[in-house]
């Protein structure tokens, strides 16, 4: 739905601080800054072992080496596994004033993640970059078992930009841990499982978790600020780096810090993006060229939101409008494509938010600016042709989700 973050919609069947320095835009509204300090179908219904998601100290890109200490290859970069072993690399670091910075993922690397490590690279003599995929943040009908794991890819990706970042003299610091842990290790009392009405010590951040991605994914933020708790407690980064992309999650991560008193600076990089503009995640690689081509249609129909603001606009229906303008016509083009074709979409939600609490805005207020975040459904393709390129896991449907940062007026 356009107008209202919970209430939902389907279309198709019948739709800190900023990053501080150099290269990188402040992206956040002022409002945002100063807090510094369903109804919806499965994604996937396999379910597969929590311990299978986590690579194995065997893979071929990061063996224990001289002296037992895993690295990966022709890189100083040290792998970690366990707190312990984190906690006794972190230490002298704190005895010697370095700072260290974390940037937590769920690996799958690619450019947005990069461009977060290199900021936190620039500021920071340390960063830890931790990669896991925590089974607490899916929902039991979502793509945990398929979720892209790739390590050897990942370590790849990080010996590049470890050379990248060695031969750049404005860094502070460089990439100096890998944290992989398994989920034994990040649950020690036992995983308390994926229901929503699961037992056990979560995080939850209300009621901001229940709003726009958390009306779709109700368990989502409870596993994502309780992993964050996780690594912050265990990393105990200066500061901590998250990408615009995940807007709401930031968000949310802001305010868990602000609230639980915990010593991190959160900073906010930037999406980054292809070169059409759709915003880069470790999901896009379910798409398969053909929902590939069309997974635009949320970039679009923000981008048609920023330009009625920009002209003057500041009601919610005329803004949202501009969006359901977009989506709909894109629906259509494929609608009166063949089967063979075309590619269809359900819009989960396309709202206009209050930058500090994310509760949805009737008048965007123009000395506070607004966000407008919104979530898209690529279908599997109806009709697939022999040898098309179906997309990871043979193209289940997978959910886009995008945002822009309608700025505060400057008078
Ligand atoms: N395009 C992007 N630009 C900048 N940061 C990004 C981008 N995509 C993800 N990030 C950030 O990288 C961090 C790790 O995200 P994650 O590993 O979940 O990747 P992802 O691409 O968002 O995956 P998913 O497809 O599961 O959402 C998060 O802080 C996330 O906001
Ligand atoms: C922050 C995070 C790494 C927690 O698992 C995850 O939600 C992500 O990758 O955005
Ligand atoms: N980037 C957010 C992780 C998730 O969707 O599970």
């Amino acid at each position: 739905m356009f107008a209202r973050p919970l209430a939902r919609r389907a279309a198709a069947a019948t739709g800190a601080s900023s990053l501080r320095s150099r290269g990188t835009r402040d992206i956040l509204t002022p409002a945002l800054r100063s807090s510094s300090s369903s109804s919806s179908a499965p994604i996937q219904v396999t379910r597969r072992s929590y311990a299978c998601k986590t690579p194995s100290s065997s893979s071929s890109s990061s063996r224990p080496g001289p002296g037992g200490l895993e690295k990966i290859p022709s890189t100083p970069i040290r792998v970690l596994r366990t707190v312990e072993s984190l906690r006794r690399w972190r230490r002298p670091h704190t005895l010697d004033h370095r700072s260290v910075a974390l940037v937590p993922t769920m690996g799958a690397l690619h450019d947005g993640h990069l461009s977060l490590i290199r900021a936190a690279a620039r500021d920071n003599h340390h960063v830890v970059v931790s990669l896991y995929v925590n089974p607490a943040q899916f929902g039991v009908r979502e793509d945990l078992a398929s979720y892209p794991v790739t390590w050897d890819a990942d370590c790849a990706a990080l010996a590049r930009l470890d050379r990248e970042l060695a031969d750049d003299g404005a860094n502070l610091g460089r990439v100096s841990a890998v944290f992989a842990p398994s989920t034994a290790e990040m649950y020690p009392s036992g995983f308390p499982g994926q229901e929503v009405d699961s037992k056990g010590s979560f995080v939850v951040i209300t009621p901001m978790s229940e709003l726009l991605e958390g009306g779709t994914r109700p368990t989502f933020f409870r596993g994502v600020a309780t992993v964050c708790m996780k690594l912050f407690n265990a990393v105990q980064p200066e500061r901590a780096y998250f990408g615009q992309k995940d807007v709401q999650q930031s968000v949310i991560i802001r305010k868990m810090v602000r609230d639980f008193l915990l010593p991190v600076e959160i900073v906010v990089g930037d999406t980054m993006r292809e070169a059409d503009g759709l915003a880069m995640s470790s999901r896009n690689v379910y798409l398969g060229t053909r929902r590939r081509a069309v997974g635009i249609v949320l970039r679009r129909a923000l981008e048609a939101t920023e330009k009625a603001y920009a002209a003057g606009e500041l009601e919610a229906s005329k803004i949202l409008g501009a969006a359901r303008a977009v989506t709909e016509k894109m629906l259509a083009e494929q609608m009166a494509l063949e089967l063979k074709d075309r590619a269809q979409f359900e819009v989960d939600y396309v709202s206009l938010s209050d930058p500090d609490t994310l509760e949805h805005l009737e008048r965007i207020d123009p000395a506070r600016g607004a966000i407008v975040s919104g979530a898209v459904k690529m279908l599997p393709v109806e009709d697939p042709q022999p040898g098309e390129d179906l997309g990871h896991s043979g193209g289940p449907p997978v959910r886009l989700i995008d945002n822009v940062i309608l700025k505060p007026s400057t008078d």
